[in-house]
């Protein structure tokens, strides 16, 4: 389909240069005052000043090609409406209704094509441009065309099944669905059926039993990583109970989840959206979920003797973290200021605990923790799936693991004291921490980095936690060690297997918390600790973990590296083919 309706003029040498055959629609049109060039393929929405226009409004000046030329990528155009429909939103201000009627009196024939934007940081927006077309059949055969284009993309959700948590972080999360999310959704044509939660556990619990799933492409939360649990419990339980699986085995294989998770941070930390995203912006998130961008992610399945606990796909956290949650929960009404001072706190008592500690290292990974490989988008790391002859060795692996009478073959296991015991499923960066618990764990390899902080001084600790949020390697320290694994298990250190000597001597008390301080000589270390897992406290010290690969996909696509240039499929090169700076 062609169309040169608009022009009698030869099209100038950078059209020419494009693929005649990959060409769906091409025209002149105007677009604020200014010819232009308009080009659409399969893959590619692309205009360019026209030679006579550039001199029109440059004079004699060449100016860089690249000022006058744009593309869009077809799978990142958000929406394309005739220019009468824009302003009808209405959140849209009287001012912007004003302006939009104005111009189409002036253009009456003119459609608006609202396009994804990157700005800095992995910020995206969305973007409109408006062309005018010379007369009505033109403009609706554009509007048409891109129409029919975006239909082709099966990713894309129609419906959706929204959660709001109103009480999430700052408390903002209605005003940031209503103001940011909801006018975007509508542009892209998505209907959302809204529920804002009136109690905890209200989302997962209608996920698990009563909503009609059939209906929606992906189930979006509004909230922190706690709304972001609740519906991945929701959603896991549901599938399980529908397939019939029992999540109660340790063993069992579960099911994957059919539909896409959202997330629009409106939390304290947000980490699950940051680690999968690069930013914690309600409108880049929104954007992700119209465009329909997928990302696997691993979940770990935690079990307490054989009874199911929870699931888990950021940080399993035992001793600091543990204690450091334990006490903010208690100083929720702070905000997310309530985990700076539960971080002081519990950095100056300074406990450690013992146990036990027994993993399964990951076979047949690409990566290790100290690698230094990212998992950013499309990372080869998670994209190497096990092939066939991966999982056979993997059930070999498995057989031996069950052959073995006491369950311990291919099992490291390593007792000691530790100040904190962390399995990080993915990198958990936040903004309190941009590179993570563990910089090169990966979303979707099916393992956990498990990282091991023995006891030490306070000053090593501080040392250790401060690189967190600089560029030094916090596993670079004698007292750390971190391992890939698959699987891991803990047990606490026993009351009784202390000693009557050990017990002689009375806890010293730090005036922090009751737990022994790895600062003074005691050791009466029988105090427990708990688990936090994704910021939910867990009633059970002894935990065993398994990582299952890529249980769920989240509407993301992992940190793009950098601005990601327009690359196409088509031998044939458009023009300047950078995504648009408008
Ligand atoms: N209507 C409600 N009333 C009270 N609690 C709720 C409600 N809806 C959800 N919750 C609970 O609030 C908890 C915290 O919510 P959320 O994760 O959205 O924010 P946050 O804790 O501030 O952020 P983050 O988890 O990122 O630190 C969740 O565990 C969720 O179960
Ligand atoms: C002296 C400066 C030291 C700074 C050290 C910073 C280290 C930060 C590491 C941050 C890791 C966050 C992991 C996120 C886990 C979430 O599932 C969970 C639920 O929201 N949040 C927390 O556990 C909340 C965790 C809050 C951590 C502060
Ligand atoms: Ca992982």
């Amino acid at each position: 389909m062609r169309n040169d309706r608009t022009t009698a003029q030869p099209m100038t040498r950078l059209c020419d240069e494009m693929d005649n055959q990959s060409r769906l629609l091409s025209s002149r049109l105007f677009e604020k005052h200014r010819q232009v060039e308009v080009v659409l393929n399969r893959s590619v929405l692309a205009w360019k000043e026209t030679e006579k226009s550039k001199k029109r409004s440059s004079g004699s000046s060449s100016l860089s090609e690249t000022a006058h030329s744009h593309a869009v990528q077809v799978c990142e155009i958000v929406a394309v409406h005739k220019m009468e429909d824009d302003g009808q939103d209405n959140t849209d201000t009287e001012r912007r209704q004003k302006k939009a009627k104005q111009l189409s009196t002036l253009y009456p024939h003119a459609f608006t094509v609202s396009y994804v934007r990157r700005t800095r940081q992995q910020q995206w927006r969305c973007s409109d441009v408006t062309f005018q077309c010379a007369n009505q059949g033109l403009c609706q055969q554009w509007i048409q065309v891109i129409n029919e284009q975006l239909s082709l993309l099966a990713n894309r959700p129609k419906s959706l099944l929204v959660y709001i948590n109103p009480y999430g972080g700052k408390r903002r999360g209605k005003r940031i669905y209503k103001q940011k999310v909801a006018p975007l959704f509508r542009r892209a044509c998505i209907s959302a059926d809204v529920i804002v939660t009136e109690r905890a556990n209200h989302a997962r619990d209608h996920l698990k039993t009563e909503a009609n799933l059939d209906k929606y492409d992906g189930v979006v939360c509004v909230g922190g990583d706690g709304m972001f649990s609740e519906i991945l419990h929701g959603l896991v339980t549901r599938t399980q109970t529908d397939s019939g699986v029992d999540q109660n085995q340790p063993d069992a294989e579960l099911v994957p989840c059919s539909l896409h998770i959202g997330i629009i941070p409106a939390g304290s930390t947000d980490c699950i959206c940051f680690a999968t995203v690069g930013t914690n912006d309600p409108v880049t998130s929104a954007l992700h979920i119209i465009v329909g961008d997928s990302q696997p992610m691993d979940v770990c399945s935690v079990h307490h003797d054989d009874v199911f606990l929870r699931y888990s796909v950021s940080l399993l956290g035992y001793g600091f973290y543990g204690d450091l949650l334990t006490d903010s929960e208690r100083k929720r009404w702070l905000g997310p200021a309530r985990y700076d001072l539960s971080g002081v706190k519990t950095f100056l008592s300074h406990n450690y605990y013992e146990g036990t500690i027994s993993f399964l290292p990951a076979e047949n990974n690409m990566g290790t923790p100290r690698d230094k490989l990212q998992c950013r988008s499309g990372c080869c790391v998670c994209q190497h799936k096990p092939s066939s002859k991966d999982n056979k060795q993997w059930e070999m692996s498995e057989e031996k693991e069950k052959s073995d009478k006491d369950g311990s073959s291919g099992w490291s296991v390593i007792r000691g004291k530790f100040i904190a015991i962390n399995g990080a499923s993915m990198s958990c960066a936040c903004p309190r921490s941009p590179k993570g618990l563990s910089p090169s764990a990966h979303l979707a390899d099916g393992t956990t980095d498990l990282i091991l902080v023995r006891k030490c001084s306070r000053l090593d600790f501080l040392r250790h936690l401060l690189r967190h949020t600089n560029k030094e390697d916090q596993f670079d320290h004698s007292f750390v060690e971190v391992h890939r694994v698959s699987k891991f298990r803990f047990q606490p250190r026993h009351h009784e297997l202390v000693s009557l000597e050990d017990l002689s001597e009375s806890p010293k008390k730090t005036g922090f918390s009751p737990i022994c301080s790895a600062q003074t000589t005691c050791n009466y270390s029988t105090a427990h600790s708990s688990w936090t897992c994704d910021g939910e406290i867990l009633p059970h010290t002894a935990i065993q973990v398994s990582v299952q690969c890529q249980l769920i996909r989240l509407f993301a696509r992992g940190i793009e590296e950098q601005q990601q240039q327009c690359v196409f499929e088509d031998p044939c090169t458009l023009w300047a083919l950078e995504p648009s700076t408008h």
